[in-house]
């Protein structure tokens, strides 16, 4: 190309991003009269939020990706909303976590995202105000569930307002090097199991060693020559190591679904899911008869766990994710009859589908 056609698609595209400048800051000025007309009322509308998403992604022409429509309109949400009020995040840390991923996937970067210890303190900073919302890990596709997660919703007042997908692409990551010499493998222990196959044909030999978090993995194998430590591409920058291989993860599909927690949860999204928790008697036909509810009433049910109730006399808990809000007339008339066949029923909220 020419200097000259090159200059003229330049003067282009500064008068675009002069525009989109122009829009981006009138827009932030209305979200700034929302915020006043809001009144003290929550500032993060997540049914409003997965509605322009959803929005965007149907009209988008092209070349742009959907994901990356969704990137985008997320982040300039995210801008806005900070106009309104500083919203603060906790998430289980520390940084360069998955969980951290998940924070700027669904509340874009204009946030203060909170390190916690430990997924209970990611409850306990929302309980006692410190933070607005929580951003916690509750199933992967190869894993399974996050069982410290669903123990701890049960007895929480914390309502789910959203849910996040992240897909999770496993790293190995080490000081300098390749294969060769790995005499060690950190990671959590969810991140090892993930990977279990690709350790046992590359590194056979190299012991595998469960830490609290991928972060902590990181930064043994920053000071460990021989280590490497599976985790997050982005601990990679954030500890000073190298990738040896990308995408070590043995399911290329494996995701990691999040819930966002906070004092209330949405509004009607039009395309939302409910979640609950059910106590059964252990008698013969108990689960099935409170299922029933559902099925008569044609709705689909998208997740069913099971974890021991605690209570000692070997009772279960069932966790149950269904289609709709708890306020569709039809969801709702369902609820009510599985309250009267439940020994003990919950509803943890209903909050828009994820678009990806
Ligand atoms: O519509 C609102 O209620 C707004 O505050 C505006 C806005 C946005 O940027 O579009 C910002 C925050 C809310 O979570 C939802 C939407």
């Amino acid at each position: 190309m020419d200097d000259e056609a090159l200059k003229a698609l330049r003067v282009r595209i500064d008068a675009i991003d002069d525009a989109v400048l122009k829009l981006v800051s009138e827009r932030a000025g209305i979200a700034q009269e929302v915020g006043h007309a809001k009144g003290g009322e929550r500032i993060y509308r997540p049914e409003r939020e997965a509605q322009i998403v959803r929005r965007l992604r149907e009209n988008n022409p092209g070349p742009l990706s959907g994901d990356t429509v969704e990137r985008l309109i997320r982040e300039i949400m995210s801008a806005c909303r900070a106009v309104e009020e500083a919203t603060r995040v906790a998430y289980l840390g520390p940084a360069g976590t998955f969980s951290q991923q998940a924070v700027a996937k669904h509340f874009g970067h204009a946030v203060d995202a909170l390190a916690e210890a430990d997924i209970d303190a990611c409850f306990q900073a929302v309980e006692t105000g410190r933070a607005h919302f929580a951003v916690v890990p509750v199933e992967n596709s190869t894993e399974g569930a996050v069982g410290r997660t669903l123990d701890l919703i049960v007895a929480s007042r914390l309502k789910i307002c959203s849910e996040v997908m992240l897909p999770v692409h496993q790293s190995l990551m080490r000081k300098h090097g390749g294969l060769a010499g790995i005499q060690r493998v950190y990671g959590h222990a969810q991140s090892l199991a993930q990977c279990q196959q690709w350790l046992s044909r590359h590194l056979p030999n190299a012991e595998r060693i469960s830490v609290v978090s991928n972060s902590e993995g990181a930064r043994r194998a920053a000071a460990e020559p021989d280590a490497a430590t599976l985790g997050s591409a982005a601990a990679a920058e954030l500890y000073g190591l190298e990738v040896v291989e990308a995408r070590v993860e043995d399911e290329a599909s494996n995701t990691t679904r999040f819930l966002v927690l906070g004092q209330a949860d949405a509004a009607p999204s039009g395309r939302d899911k409910t979640s609950l928790v059910m106590g059964a008697k252990n008698q013969p036909g108990a689960v099935v008869k409170l299922l029933q509810p559902l099925a008569d009433a044609g709705i689909s049910m998208t997740k069913l766990e099971s974890r021991p109730a605690r209570s000692g006399n070997w009772e279960y808990l069932f966790f149950l994710v269904c289609d709709g809000h708890r306020l569709d007339p039809k969801l709702a008339a369902a609820l009510a009859e599985i309250e009267s066949r439940a020994a003990f029923l919950k509803i943890l909220g209903s909050y828009p589908a994820a678009s990806a």
